[in-house]
């Protein structure tokens, strides 16, 4: 075969780095079959009976697309069966899930946010999953698992990943040793590596923000798109580009291609929440693949990895993609 498997390359990974035990490996392994079985029913579409709402909302308090709810359901029973879990944690459950007694418990954490960009499913545009590998904390061992075992800051996490589901299904997975990626062979079923050691540009002309928000930003992040917009004769001296797919997931994966900053910041709109997007399953998994590939990732002031949560479903403001651009963006905040 032409190409490394998904199984091929977290093998070298483990002779390579202690940081990877098999019980990891396996983990990961189940994530990325669960994320399979999502990209077929997202790629089935009407034919699945896979689109349109449920009528349902989640704890954040937004609708439900039946998808939404497929995926979840997707990555809990594949996980519960032979992932090494202690426990799981997605943003379409209330609170955490534990692993029945009846099936092997095991020390690691799952977090994710199962169907990313939910509002692209029905309109047929790239849409994701997103997860975060964190281990239970020492002393969770022979008691049942608790929601503030998985309040620790994203720089603790051993794994973090998002699936694709786009032209391309891809899985770019990162477990501290840089960044990979994997194209998915749908006739063979198989992960194969297409890209390693992914790098982003340090400096770009590029950013993604809905800008339908401009009137609700904080000063600070105005004056930044205000002077990009300027273009060549304003402050920065150059002419910025614009992308907004609303989905951080295919966001996030034209930065790892080819470089640019996202941001999705504090607003007027629901002052009392942070930003709008969610800490433990949105913000951490991409902040350490985005870290990983050599580019940062803040929410304004600190970096998004050092957040230490107190909830679960905690929101946070969020800037990240190209090293010196969010360098740049941290100094409006600073002025
Ligand atoms: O519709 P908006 O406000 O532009 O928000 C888009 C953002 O919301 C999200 O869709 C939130 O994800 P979910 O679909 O998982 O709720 C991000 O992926 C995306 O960047
Ligand atoms: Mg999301
Ligand atoms: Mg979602």
């Amino acid at each position: 075969m032409k190409y490394k498997t998904l199984t091929h390359y977290l093998v070298e990974q483990q002779r390579e780095h202690q940081s990877i035990d098999p019980e990891l490996r396996l983990l990961l392994e189940i994530v990325a079959r669960a994320c399979k079985s999502i990209g077929h029913a997202v790629g089935k579409g009407a034919l699945g009976g896979v689109l349109g709402s449920l009528g349902s909302e989640n704890v954040q308090g937004e609708i439900q697309k039946k998808l939404d709810v497929l995926s979840n359901d997707i990555l809990l029973e594949a996980n519960e069966w032979g992932g090494h879990l202690a426990g799981m944690a997605s943003e379409e459950m209330t609170t955490i899930h534990r692993i029945p007694n009846r099936y092997p418990k095991g020390e690691y954490l799952l977090l994710f946010d199962p169907l990313d960009g939910s509002s692209n499913i029905d309109v047929n545009v790239s849409i994701g999953t997103i997860f975060s590998v964190l281990k239970a904390p020492a002393g969770a061992e022979g008691r049942d698992i608790e929601e503030a075992d998985f309040l620790q800051p994203g720089s603790r996490q051993v794994a973090a990943g998002y699936a694709i589901y786009g032209p391309q299904t891809m899985l770019v997975l990162t477990t501290g040793n840089g960044v990979a990626s994997f194209t998915l062979d749908r006739e063979m079923g198989a992960w194969c590596l297409t890209g390693e050691n992914i790098r982003i540009p340090e400096d770009t002309k590029e950013f993604a923000i809905n800008m339908s928000n401009m009137r609700h930003w904080a000063p600070e992040m105005r004056r930044y798109i205000e002077d990009c917009l300027a273009g060549q004769d304003g402050p920065l001296g150059k002419n910025y580009n614009m992308r907004w797919i609303a989905s951080m997931v295919s966001d996030v994966h034209r930065i790892m291609n080819r470089g640019g900053v996202f941001m999705y910041p504090w607003d007027a709109r629901e002052p009392e929440k942070a930003g709008k997007l969610r800490l433990m399953y949105e913000a951490n998994p991409m902040s350490m693949l985005i870290e990983q590939a050599g580019g940062a990732s803040i929410d304004g002031t600190q970096r998004i990895l050092d957040i230490q949560p107190e909830a679960l479903h905690q929101r946070v403001s969020v800037m990240l993609g190209s090293k010196n651009e969010i360098a740049r963006i941290a100094e409006y905040h600073q002025q």
